[in-house]
């Protein structure tokens, strides 16, 4: 059980009324005055500001991924979470620049990294089983995932921060994130399965074929959310989706980045409907259904830039514009200091 309090709307007319009053004309700063709402609702009207933003990176290994469902090999995840540690990859780039603390996350590679003091162990296995075959987990690593990124999620609340990042590495987890969406939204897994890394038709043919087996193979198990991460999930996804809930449980700002990161959300909304009150949503991917899980979960994401590359860049390029708004919140003057008259 979670318990995760929707957001206090007591001041929504107060929070609007000082959006308002600020030095321009009447909604004239778009979604950023209703990213200024959210960010004033979960961390108090009084002057919210952004502490200690941190980026967290989930990486693991899929048993699907032998089946030739991406561009890349399994390796490769191992190969980024290396480039992660030395600081060369996308999103450590963005990460520096937008001023996030990057933290990565061994949920179950294919094998462990030792002498890596910076990396975080949480591994739940040596990546999961192939999900159309078997479950890709036990429900029992689920339970075990969500304790796990739990303890994580209250250590940066001990730290001061009050908003964090989700991002991901896993070869084979879009076809992991498509099945996910496919049993929680009860849909043609043709408008689920997208290009990941940037496969072709026929590796995308064999990828929904291999996912409708899945689920067909799971079916009894696909009717609540815990038995959908179990059959057809990630070790990262579990944790994504753990940590999101303890983040809500904190009333910590949650910037969600793309397909991958936007499935666990779905989980998370799904077992604890108050979470969703928690969620920024940073920046639609160009993975096939990701626009339709945004629409599920009514959510305008903040950028569009065509990315589809995951590891949290989507999220790690929108802070800035959380910053704005809370920025523009806290330190505009108002038409009425200036005695303006609109
Ligand atoms: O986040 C996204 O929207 C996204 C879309 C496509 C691919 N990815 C990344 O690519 C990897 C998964 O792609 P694939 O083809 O191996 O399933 C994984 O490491 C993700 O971080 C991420
Ligand atoms: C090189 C590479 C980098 C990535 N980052 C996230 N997913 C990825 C997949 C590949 C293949």
């Amino acid at each position: 059980m979670f318990a995760i309090s929707p957001v206090n709307h007591e001041f929504d007319q107060q929070i609007q009324t000082n959006i308002d009053s600020k030095t321009k004309p009447l909604g004239a700063l778009g979604e950023l005055e209703t990213l200024a709402l959210q960010i004033a609702q979960v961390l108090g009207e009084v002057r919210p500001q952004i502490h200690r933003p941190a980026m967290l990176v989930f990486a693991a290994d899929h048993g699907i991924a032998a089946s030739g469902v991406s561009i890349a090999p399994s390796e490769v995840t191992t190969q980024m979470v290396y480039n992660f540690l030395r600081g060369g990859a996308a999103i450590n780039v963005f990460c520096r620049q937008a001023g996030f603390t990057l933290e990565v996350i061994d949920c179950g590679i294919a094998s462990p990294i030792v002498d890596e003091p910076e990396l975080i162990n949480q591994r739940l296995g040596a990546g999961t089983q192939p999900f159309h075959r078997e479950s890709a987990m036990t429900l029992g690593a689920v339970k075990q995932g969500f304790a796990m990124a739990k303890e994580r999620v209250a250590f940066h609340h001990g730290q001061g921060s009050n908003l964090l990042a989700f991002g991901e590495m896993g070869i084979g987890n879009t076809s992991s994130a498509a099945a996910i969406m496919a049993a929680m939204l009860n849909m043609d897994v043709a408008a689920c399965v997208g290009r990941g890394t940037g496969i072709d038709a026929q590796v995308m043919a064999r990828k929904q074929m291999l996912i409708e087996q899945a689920l067909h193979l799971h079916r009894d198990q696909l009717t609540d959310p815990y038995g959908v991460l179990a059959a057809v999930g990630g070790f990262e996804i579990v944790q994504m989706t753990g940590a999101m809930l303890a983040a809500a449980e904190h009333k910590m700002l949650i910037l969600v980045d793309g397909f991958i990161a936007t499935a666990a959300a779905l989980v998370a909304v799904a077992i604890a409907p108050a979470a969703r009150d928690y969620m920024i949503f940073a920046h639609q991917s160009d993975e096939r259904g990701h626009q339709l899980m945004l629409q599920h979960l009514k959510a305008k994401p903040l950028l569009s830039l065509g990315m589809r590359l995951g590891e949290g860049t989507g999220a790690a390029l929108a802070l800035p514009l959380v910053h704005a708004a809370s920025g523009f919140y806290n330190e505009m003057a108002s038409l009425q200091d200036l005695g303006i008259e609109i």
